[in-house]
């Protein structure tokens, strides 16, 4: 898309085009190829967008050794030298025991979010500007903290700034390193600002890691509930180091961090947008299902307005406008004899799939209860529609093998967030501001200067 008719600098062409209105290109390119596949380039690569289900599944279904999801990180965030070791033994831990264990830390999760409120935005008794980014990602990354190394660190300031930064850090060393050859790029990284963050990391949570792999446990003694435990009970020997368990942390904390705060950002600022259509009903939907005045797993599970506004905030707030990307580390052929050659991105175009007409109507609206709607119409015992759940025309968290783990995770900080926040407080937008996205490349950029007006309302 956006080559024009003339060969020559065709791909720069579509790339500066691309780069000036991603979105409008794929959103193009979708409604013009949506029975195939359209190409497009960024200012360093070119792309094979997939748009039709059929051919969807067979990339999703091509063995990792011909069509490679590890690679894409790792060229895009030079991950082996940004993150270190990639063996995923521990992805096993996010999809099971993270999981299953959301319910035992649903207290201790709200108690943290109310803790991080008070912190960050406190009860205003009129309405008062929060930048609501900036208290999003740190409400997240306090939430995150308490489910992935628990006290003390989830309230240490110091830390949280830190992996708040991570992420940053990651994308600007990745860019510093990549021009060099690999042989450089080891004794370079150290020269960046993941190298310093990630040293930073391991001083602050030496002791506590330490304290943790030394420690052994009684039959009956409690163990602490959280990820860094889980990597203490099962991790291999070679792995068994405070730098080793720090870059698995780290890690984890970047798949985390900015994608569940851009999100839940997204959503947020919809209540404040319409508070009269969204503030009293969520509210009103949250408050009766408390156990003993408390939000709990109960709570979390019948709240189905909460759990389809935050599927429809994924919806329209997708972390990547292209998902499922893939690199071709063979020659891949589709059923339809389409070849695609070794070396090659693939990738589908979810921001035009989210916005298909056929399967959303009236695509470009945010209806924060399109979900509940449909759960409701349909009642079929099925995750179907619920806001964790994934398919071919809701790709937030990918789809396939490769799936978001944390997903079941993300989802519940989520609506636990947007649950205490909408009982704490009243929200509006102040007089003319529209939020900004911004694209960059394939991403959706939120507006980080946003700020919204809240107010207290008297309820925990
Ligand atoms: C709203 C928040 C989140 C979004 C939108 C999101 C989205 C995604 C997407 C799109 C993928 C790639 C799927 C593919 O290309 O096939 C992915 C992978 C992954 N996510 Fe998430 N994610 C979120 C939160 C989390 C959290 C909280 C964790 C950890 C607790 C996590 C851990 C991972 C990991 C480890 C992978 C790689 C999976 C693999 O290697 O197979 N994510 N996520």
């Amino acid at each position: 898309m956006g080559y024009g008719h003339s060969p020559f600098f065709a791909s720069w062409r579509g790339a500066i085009k691309f780069m000036l209105r991603p979105r409008y290109y794929l959103l193009k390119g979708y409604k013009k190829y949506k029975s195939g596949y359209f190409k497009i380039a960024t200012l360093r690569e070119e792309y094979i967008l997939v748009s039709e289900k059929g051919k969807i599944s067979e990339l999703l279904a091509a063995p990792a050794d011909v069509l490679s999801f590890l690679d894409i990180s790792a060229d895009e965030i030079q991950s082996r030298w940004t993150l270190g070791d990639s063996s995923p033994w521990h992805l096993g831990l996010i999809s099971g025991k993270l999981t299953q264990n959301i319910g035992t830390m649903t207290p201790g999760l709200v108690k943290e979010i109310n803790f991080a409120l008070d912190r960050h935005v406190g009860s205003p008794s009129k309405f008062t500007p929060i930048a609501l980014h900036n208290v999003i990602q740190k409400v997240v990354a306090q939430a995150v903290s308490y489910a992935f190394v628990g006290h003390p660190l989830c309230r240490d300031e110091v830390y949280l700034g830190n992996i708040r930064a991570f992420t940053r850090a990651v994308r600007v060393s990745a860019e510093l390193i990549r021009p060099f050859p690999d042989s450089m790029k080891p004794y370079l990284i150290r020269l960046t600002p993941v190298w310093r963050r990630q040293k930073f990391a391991e001083e602050l949570m030496h002791s506590v890691v330490l304290a943790r792999l030394r420690k052994t446990y009684k039959a009956k003694e409690a163990k602490p509930v959280d990820l860094l435990q889980w990597l203490a009970d099962t991790a291999p020997s070679r792995e068994r180091s405070v730098t080793k368990f720090v870059e698995r942390l780290m890690r984890m904390n970047l798949a985390a961090m900015h994608t569940t705060t851009s999100i839940l950002t997204g959503a947020v600022t919809q209540v404040a947008l319409a508070p009269d259509l969204y503030t009293e009903t969520l509210r009103n939907e949250v408050l009766p299902l408390r156990e003993n005045g408390s939000i709990t797993q109960k709570t979390m599970l019948h709240a189905i307005k909460l759990d389809s506004f935050v599927r429809e905030a994924g919806r329209l707030n997708p972390v990547s406008m292209i998902g499922l990307m893939r690199v071709a580390r063979k020659e891949f052929c589709f059923r339809d004899g389409t070849i695609i050659p070794k070396g090659t991105r693939l990738g589908v175009p979810t921001v035009a799939i989210h916005q298909d007409v056929s399967l959303y109507p009236s695509p470009e609206a945010f209806d924060g209860f399109r979900f509940s709607k449909l759960r409701e119409e349909h009642h079929n015992g099925t995750m179907m529609h619920e806001a964790g759940s994934t398919d071919l025309d809701h790709l937030t968290f990918g789809h396939g093998k490769h799936v978001c783990p944390g997903r079941f995770f993300a989802t519940d900080v989520m609506k636990l967030v947007l649950a205490v926040m909408v009982v704490r407080y009243d929200f509006k937008m102040p007089a003319n501001t529209k939020p900004r996205k911004r694209y960059f490349g394939e991403h959706e950029i939120p507006d980080f200067s946003l700020r919204v007006l809240v107010k207290a309302t008297g309820n925990r």
